[in-house]
């Protein structure tokens, strides 16, 4: 089984923030990801909506609505009043529940599941009823994933930014990799399936799909972000120079 794609918009979002302009364009540039391949798009909009913009939403559901239909729509974040909210409004086919405070430049840690069991089973349980897939955020343990099944969640998603932190030390990076293997083991024994995301990269994808068999998603942003800006320069250039001369 091939891990299927889902495009994190928030960097591209960022970077359209920086200007009160219209450019880089979010929707326009999932519907490139989309037509290209990627199975989903994911945002995580945070309470300053510093990345993505509540109003963003909207637009992303009705791409994948009107133009891929197939595709699926991921909203991740903590689960304030305000952002199930968010996702009431946007019916996403799944949401990440992820344990971020307001203040955190990103996602940096999975759900404490023996702290947070019961502010979360009902949050859960109303998403599901809601008819959304629920998937946790959690740092790789191999107690996790049969915590978050006991929790009713559909999935969990492992948090890879120290395997991706890891890019220059080889054998820490191996040591990272061997959590997440352990625990997507422990997860196809809870029989919970398994998605993964945080700082993945062309790079580090390939060791991670080997040693995990049963992970069903990945969600990219900022390493997407950047190896499109790589690809896209010289044509970008081009264009430029072109008008120049015009
Ligand atoms: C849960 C997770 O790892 C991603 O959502 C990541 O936090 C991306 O968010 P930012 O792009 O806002 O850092
Ligand atoms: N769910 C994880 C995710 O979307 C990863 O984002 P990024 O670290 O690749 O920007």
């Amino acid at each position: 089984m091939t891990a299927s794609l889902s495009v994190n918009l928030n960097a591209i979002a960022m970077l359209r923030n920086r200007r009160d302009l219209p450019w880089p364009n979010v929707i326009s540039l999932g519907r490139i990801a989309l037509a290209a391949g990627a199975s989903g798009l994911t945002v995580h909009p945070r309470p300053d909506e510093r990345h993505i913009r509540f109003s963003d939403l909207p637009a992303i559901r009705a791409l994948i609505d009107d133009e891929f239909p197939q595709a699926e729509f991921n909203i991740e974040g903590y689960p304030t009043p305000e952002f199930l909210g968010l996702v009431a409004a946007n019916e996403p086919e799944q949401v990440t529940l992820v344990p971020d405070d307001p203040a955190q430049s990103t996602s940096d840690h999975g759900w404490n599941l023996e702290r947070d069991a019961e502010f979360l089973r009902p949050i859960i349980s109303r998403l599901k009823a809601q008819g959304i897939r629920v998937s946790l955020f959690i740092d790789p343990h191999p107690d996790a994933p049969a915590m978050a099944k006991v929790l009713g969640a559909d999935r969990v998603e492992l948090y890879t930014g120290p395997y991706g932190g890891a890019h220059d030390d080889p054998r820490l990076q191996a040591s990272e990799l061997a959590k997440l293997e352990s625990t997507a083991l422990a997860a196809a024994k809870a029989v919970i399936a398994v998605n993964a995301g945080h700082d993945l990269t062309v790079a580090n994808l390939a060791a991670l799909v080997k040693k995990m068999p049963n992970l069903v998603e990945v969600s990219i942003g900022h390493g997407l972000t950047a190896d499109a800006l790589v690809h896209g320069m010289s044509g970008a250039v081009e264009r430029f120079l072109n008008a120049l001369q015009a």
